[in-house]
């Protein structure tokens, strides 16, 4: 029952992220137009519509990419709209990308190490450890590389450099990459796109797994059978607003999200 009530997060909490009014322009064209959304903790919430909608912009909004022209972005309660994406990934906020781009001669260990390193590098030159010290780290952060691989089943290709891997490997070690930073929210952008369907059910299978363990997602995905699989809660956006919420299946019967979609293959 306890985790039951972990995934879907109890609705009084404080959302792990959220938007109020925020609205972004490019010049004439608004791209997002006053969306407001909570991101409740422990959940899987999809964010879907048709190309052009505005899910990218937003995506580089909430991870700090760039500026709302109004508007604020909260990460754990507090408003961060001011504060570039290095600031928020210190503070719990992990991002992966469509197309995944590891060092391709750096093994796949080394190219998770490195996701922590930065940190690491930081905090090394502000406590002036002893350089005993530092290679205790490095094997600290080596053995939780590690772990993360196998937690994204690619623990076979751990000592391979990252480019013998697949698209959707690539996606996975994307995954190991961004949990290093111990993340409490995860931005994935199409983790489907591009995967093939042996490994799209691999991939599933390891968000579900990293959600028990208390991590909240918010994915971008056109694949709707992915999100209907994994998301507990699904938000459509169409010329830049936020048109409904629900399950996957309410807001797939939603008539104005029918007409979203139409429009956008007319
Ligand atoms: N840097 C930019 N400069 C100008 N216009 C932009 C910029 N980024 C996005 N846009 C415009 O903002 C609108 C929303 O684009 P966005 O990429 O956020 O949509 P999307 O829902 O992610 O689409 P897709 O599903 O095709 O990726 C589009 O009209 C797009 O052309």
């Amino acid at each position: 029952m306890g985790e039951t009530v972990k995934r879907h997060g109890p609705g009084t909490q404080e959302p792990v992220l959220a938007a109020k009014n925020v609205v972004r322009r490019f010049g004439g064209l608004v791209a997002v137009n006053d969306v407001s959304f909570d991101v409740r903790p422990g959940e899987i919430l999809g964010l879907i519509g048709p190309n052009g909608a505005g899910k990218t912009t937003m995506f580089d909004l909430l991870a700090g990419s760039i500026l709302p022209s109004s508007g604020e972005i909260y990460l754990g309660g507090l408003p961060v709209s001011g504060e570039a994406a290095h600031r928020r990934i210190g503070r719990g906020l992990g991002r992966t990308f469509q197309i995944p781009r590891p060092l391709p001669n750096l093994t796949l260990i080394e190219n998770v190490m490195l996701a922590a390193q930065g940190q690491t590098g930081e905090r090394l030159l502000a406590n002036f450890l002893t350089p005993w010290r530092v290679a205790a780290e490095e094997k600290a952060a080596k053995k939780k590389a590690a772990e993360l691989l196998e937690l994204v089943s690619l623990t076979r290709l751990a000592y391979e450099p990252a480019r013998v891997l697949s698209g959707g490997q690539r996606k996975l070690l994307e995954l190991a990459r961004v949990m290093m930073a111990d993340p409490a929210i995860i931005l994935l952008d199409e983790p489907a796109a591009g995967v093939n369907a042996t490994l799209l059910e691999v991939i599933i299978d390891r968000i579900r797994d990293i959600n028990e363990s208390g991590i909240t997602f918010l994915l971008i995905e056109h694949n709707i059978d992915m999100v209907t699989r994994l998301c507990h809660r699904v938000l459509v956006m169409a010329s830049g607003e936020l048109l409904c919420e629900g399950t996957a299946d309410e807001v797939a019967r939603d008539p104005r999200v029918i007409e979203a979609y139409l429009g956008g293959v007319a």
